[in-house]
């Protein structure tokens, strides 16, 4: 339980960097919500000398100024509590602001084995959910926290200076109400954390259904996925249900105790009043008192309980900012001989997932300077891997991989990924103009050399006839192009910024005939004088490449000229002959048997 709490307090703790530059302002809102909560306090003290002064004696002069003292005390605390919500908006939404830009930078920079781990739906809802909590903590809870637990224990010490034995009765009713509150705090951040993380898995199941809306339909699988988030949802249900009966018991406590001592201060007051050692005033002062630490006492359980979902909040956002960003650049970078030749070496390279699974167990491959070699392989055998490990998307277990004999971890990443253009298998597109789309391959670019990129790419065609040329919006929220046309897009994105050597994953994935002989012939211009490694399943991409390289069983088994393969290599003919779909492979194995 304690170390429980210790590990709260140090979550909490590392709030302080984001709250430190407001503290002046944070500091004005505990002052004026202090203040106010004063004000309030003082009205019952007023409310004693009004009993026993003015209406005892029948004193109407000095009633007046009683009262309207009453008023100023009402008035001062109704516009502090404004000063206070005035004032700590700001600093409640840059701290959320500040936090989420942390996040999103961090995601930014982690490497894809992270991404491949962890579900988006959960590091969506820790970027909003969580974020709003730990706003709202800022905002509300901790400053109540702080200052209803002075004015709680301010309050008590003006029932004690009005009555001891009136204390001992409010006491009687504030005690155990604390320790309940510690008692239901601890099983509510349990319940919490739970909470948080199924909301997280429904936002996961929501946004893969929205993506992959398209084949859901057309599978017809749209009710499997509705019974899946129905029993996501009511998992939730369930767990937010039980939050909600831990609060309902923390507040049938809240409630009871506070008016059982009511009723015992009413008792010793009134036997007091009797005995003649207790004043009429005094008495109502004191219960006044009371019914106004109410809300700070009641509070106290419900602002603990929100402490604590704070503090899971902020674990699970700390977990995704603690993730080591294990691909980053050197601390001093090398730098390639200039001008660069595209010299592409892959030296006894090896790499193994997480989970300890060694996909490639030395790959030995040497790319000349300007040539082109496909890379082939049976599925899974570990192209897209190999390729991914180029411009660092992930980093060779083993071995190293050299351009103009630097290896690349040696390299700045920025100066790396200038070097190295790369095309994906899926060509995603983001909702932006076309323009931002293709300059995404390089920022700095101008619209002649996003020009430039499509013509290369032979995307300026269909560019230009599109509703605003250049600059209609394309990606998930604007216009929808074709598997060829988006394929084109991001073999323009690849060669915008000019590398020297470029890594494709299959570009010809996944597209009809008409389609493909459209990205063949933009592929051919894009590959002229730079080094090449492009992954192809289909014989027509391999007919692109001067050399052609087979991975298999994580190492490369075979390279040479595609001719030569298909002349001597028996595995190389049967791989291409079950992706040839046009007969290619079988004309050309034909043509050579005859020659
Ligand atoms: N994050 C991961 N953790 C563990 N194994 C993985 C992970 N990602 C991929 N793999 C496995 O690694 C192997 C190589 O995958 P890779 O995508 O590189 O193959 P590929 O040759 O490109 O396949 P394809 O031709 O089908 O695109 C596959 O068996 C795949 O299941």
């Amino acid at each position: 339980m304690s170390d429980q709490r210790n590990s709260t307090i140090r979550t909490l703790r590392r709030l302080w960097p984001y709250v430190r530059p407001h503290r002046a302002r944070m500091a004005v809102v505990l002052a004026a919500t202090m203040l106010a909560m004063l004000c309030g306090l003082g009205i019952p003290l007023l409310t004693q000398r009004i009993v026993d002064g003015p209406i005892q004696n029948g004193d109407t002069a000095t009633l007046w100024w009683l009262v309207l003292g009453v008023l100023v005390l009402g008035l001062a605390e109704a516009g502090l509590f404004y000063v206070r919500r005035k004032v700590v908006a700001r600093p409640a939404a840059q701290v959320e602001a500040r936090m989420r830009f942390d996040l999103y930078q961090r995601l930014q920079r982690l490497p894809v084995s992270f991404h491949d781990r962890w579900q988006s739906g959960q590091l969506l809802s820790r970027a909003t959910n969580d974020l709003t909590t730990v706003r709202r903590f800022v905002a509300f809870a901790i400053i109540f926290l702080v200052v209803n637990s002075l004015v709680v224990l301010i309050g008590l010490g003006i029932i004690a200076a009005l009555s001891p034995w009136l204390l001992v009765v409010a006491l009687c009713g504030a005690l155990p109400l604390i320790v309940i509150s510690f008692f239901f705090e601890s099983r509510f951040k349990v319940v919490a954390r739970k909470a948080q993380d199924q909301s997280g898995d429904l936002t996961t199941t929501v946004e893969e259904s929205v993506l992959g809306i398209r084949v859901l339909k057309a599978f017809g699988r749209g009710p499997e996925l509705s019974k899946r988030f129905l029993a996501q949802a009511r998992e939730l249900r369930r767990t937010e249900l039980h939050k909600v009966s831990i609060l309902a018991a923390l507040w049938s406590v809240l409630i009871v105790l506070p008016e059982l001592s009511i009723a015992g201060m009413l008792g010793v007051g009134a036997a007091g009043i009797v005995n003649g050692s207790m004043t009429v005033g005094t008495l109502v002062a004191a219960v006044a008192v009371s019914a106004y630490l109410r809300w700070p006492i009641d509070s106290i359980g419900w602002l603990l309980a929100e402490t604590n979902q704070t503090a899971s909040a902020l674990e699970r956002y700390w977990e995704v900012v603690d993730e080591p960003v294990t691909v980053t650049g050197p601390a001093t970078p090398a730098a390639l001989p200039s001008p660069v030749r595209g010299h592409v070496r892959f030296e006894g390279v090896r790499f193994a997932f997480e989970d300890g699974r060694e996909v490639l167990k030395g790959v030995d491959l040497d790319l000349r300077p300007g040539e082109t070699v496909a890379l082939v392989g049976a599925t899974g055998s570990g192209k897209t891997t190999l390729t991914a490990l180029v411009p660092r998307l992930a980093d060779a277990t083993g071995g190293r991989i050299t351009i103009d004999g630097v290896d690349v971890r040696d390299l700045s990443l920025e100066d790396l990924r200038t070097v190295v253009g790369t095309a994906f298998e899926e060509p995603v597109l983001f909702s932006a103009s076309v323009t931002e789309n293709v300059a995404l391959g390089a920022p700095d670019v101008g619209e002649d050399r996003v020009r430039e990129a499509l013509r290369v790419a032979k995307a300026e065609e269909f560019v230009d006839a599109l509703p605003w040329g250049l600059a209609t919006r394309i990606g998930e929220q604007g216009l929808s192009l074709s598997g060829g046309q988006r394929q084109r897009l991001a073999l323009a994105r690849a060669v915008v910024g000019k590398p020297s050597v470029l890594v494709l994953d299959d570009p010809l994935s996944a597209l009809d005939v008409h389609t493909e002989a459209e990205v063949e012939a933009a592929l051919r211009r894009v590959l002229r004088g730079v080094t090449a490694l492009v992954v192809a399943h289909r014989p027509s991409t391999v007919q692109l490449a001067d050399r052609v390289a087979m991975l298999s069983d994580g190492r490369i088994t075979a390279f040479g000229t595609h001719r030569e393969l298909l002349e001597h290599n028996e595995e190389y003919r049967r791989l291409l002959s079950s992706s040839d779909h046009d007969g290619q492979v079988r004309d050309q194995v034909e043509e050579e048997v005859a020659s």
